[in-house]
């Protein structure tokens, strides 16, 4: 469903080292590494939103290229840290900014919301408010909401749970789950958390300088660290058990 080839891209310095990803229909990939080691770079060029300097990317068997990329970001939904709402709109508005573009009208626009409400546990009554107005968590599911409108075949998602307190992105996450799996979407999700990643990818990617060092699914790579990087990586995570 998504194919990205040897995709390389320079800022100041290299970002991406000839990166290559396939994601399956219907499954998801974890993408996790430390931080600038270019994991939302990788995301933004999947999404369109700015060019490699090589490589290619495939969505749905279309090549992705600047004439087609409008076209090819309708079939993927996006949801950033912090929601990335349009703060000067209220939920449903923002929920309705692309639908409005294309000429939905106002029955059908709010079937979907009400359909997506059941969805993603939201009370409709709090989409009359401003971003600023709701819970960090209210103001994600708003978000992952409005990357569900159009129903788009593929979610990607960087760090969607960042700035979440850990109740309510535990309980975001079992849903998150749920949602990829009722919906059958195929999805990308960054995330600095390798717990968060093997909950929620099918297979994880491990990056680090630009580059993926081991894909797989987490079982692979706890019990098979491709390298020393991997397995400090693995062994870098905290348990509040250890202080028993
Ligand atoms: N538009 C840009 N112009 C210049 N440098 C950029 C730009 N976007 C990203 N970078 C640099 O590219 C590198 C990779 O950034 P990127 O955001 O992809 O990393 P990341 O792995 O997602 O990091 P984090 O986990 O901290 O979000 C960083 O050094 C960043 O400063």
């Amino acid at each position: 469903m998504i194919a990205a080839e040897s995709i390389s891209k320079t800022f100041d310095q290299k970002v991406l080292d000839s990166v290559s990803l396939q994601i399956d229909e219907g499954t998801s990939v974890a993408l996790i590494g430390p931080s600038g080691c270019g994991k939302s770079t990788l995301l933004r060029i999947i999404m369109g939103l700015i060019s490699a300097d090589s490589g290619s990317v495939e969505v749905g068997g279309d090549r992705l290229t600047e004439e087609n990329k409008l076209q090819i970001r309708r079939k993927m939904g996006y949801v950033i840290q912090q929601g990335g709402l349009f703060p000067h709109l209220t939920g449903r508005e923002n929920l309705t900014v692309v639908t409005r573009y294309l000429g939905w009208n106002r029955e059908r626009e709010e079937e979907r919301i009400h359909e997506l409400c059941e969805l993603t546990s939201i009370d409709p009554s709090i989409l009359s408010r401003k971003p600023e107005n709701l819970s960090g968590g209210q103001a994600q599911r708003v978000s992952l909401m409005r990357a569900l409108m159009l129903d788009p075949p593929v979610l990607l998602m960087d760090e969607p749970l960042g700035s979440i307190d850990p109740l309510v992105r535990f309980e975001l996450q079992n849903d998150l789950q749920h949602i990829f799996k009722e919906l059958g979407k195929t999805v990308l999700l960054v995330t600095h958390d390798l717990g968060e990643a093997g909950f929620l990818g099918d297979s994880i990617a491990l990056m680090t300088s630009g580059r993926i060092v081991q894909q797989g699914p987490i079982e692979d790579i706890l019990k098979h660290p491709a390298n020393d990087f991997v397995e400090r990586f693995v062994n870098a995570q905290r348990s509040p058990l250890e202080r028993l």
